[in-house]
């Protein structure tokens, strides 16, 4: 497809909130509720169950499934594998955040078993992303100031964020529930993940002069993410191209 433009952001923003994607996270127990809301304001509709009863059922139900690693244990991993097993067989777009896999040889691991499963995205911090190593044929995102995604030999900067963003726990695992949203409704996961991060740092940006600190910031980012509109989103957006015209 050609350049991802402030204005094909705008309207993907604008399918996000009429189509209502149901997004299923198995989120780390850190942010549960941070990363609802962010869906929610988003337009979707949050389910984040990891019940081995359950599992199945709700991402069977989902539109696109957030697989988080920051708060594992035996239970949550079987969960995990159940999920994706479905998203798989249905399908459906699913994404890997490897929280603090530089921290663990088996979180490492495990990260390595789900990659292996050809997931839609990859995204983590550049600590994280620099263990994980290239992932052919997967979207590669790699947060930060600037969010860098790479999907074979075409790349794509987005500038816009805050450094509020890095002070607040959890607004990497947010943008996971959020790509994950937008992976609901547009096929090519670059648009759709570059939109993504373009949205809710515009938020951000929107948000930051409203926020005396990281916690009035954190509310008031998720009244920009329910708020942001197309004026916001084409005055501000910054989105770089390496390769305009990418598979
Ligand atoms: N200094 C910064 N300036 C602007 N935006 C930032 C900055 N640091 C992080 N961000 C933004 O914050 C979001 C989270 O990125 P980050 O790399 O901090 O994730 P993370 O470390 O996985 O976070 P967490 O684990 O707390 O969820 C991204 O959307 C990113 O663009
Ligand atoms: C701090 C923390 N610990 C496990 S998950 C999480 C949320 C940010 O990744
Ligand atoms: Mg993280």
């Amino acid at each position: 497809m050609s350049a991802i433009t402030a204005q094909a952001v705008a309207d993907m923003l604008a399918r996000v909130r009429q189509a209502r994607p149901r997004v299923h996270c198995l989120m780390n127990s850190v942010v549960q509720k941070f990363t609802a809301d962010g869906i929610t304001v988003i337009g979707g509709l949050p389910s984040m169950t990891g019940s081995l009863e359950e599992v199945e059922s709700f991402v069977g139900r989902a539109d696109a499934l957030t697989v988080n690693l920051g708060t594992l244990d035996a239970e949550r991993r079987e969960a995990i594998r159940l999920g994706v097993a479905v998203a798989r067989a249905q399908g459906k777009p699913w994404i890997v955040d490897p929280v603090h896999c530089d921290y663990s040889p088996s979180r490492l691991a495990f990260a390595r078993e789900l990659i292996a499963l050809q997931p839609t995205v990859v995204r983590g911090n550049r600590a994280e992303m620099a263990l994980i190593g290239e992932t052919p044929g997967i979207l590669r995102i790699v947060t930060g100031p600037v969010d860098l995604l790479q999907l074979g030999k075409t790349s794509v900067e987005i500038g816009n964020g805050h450094p509020f963003m890095a002070q607040v726990t959890g607004t990497g695992c947010l943008s996971g529930g959020v790509i994950a949203a937008f992976l609901a409704v547009e096929p090519d996961a670059l648009a759709a993940a570059s939109a993504a991060l373009t949205v809710t740092g515009v938020a951000a940006e929107r948000a930051a002069p409203h926020a005396r600190g990281p916690g009035t910031f954190s509310a008031a980012f998720l009244d920009a993410l329910a708020a942001v509109g197309d004026t916001d989103i084409l005055s501000l957006a910054r989105i770089r191209h390496d390769h305009p015209e990418h598979d």
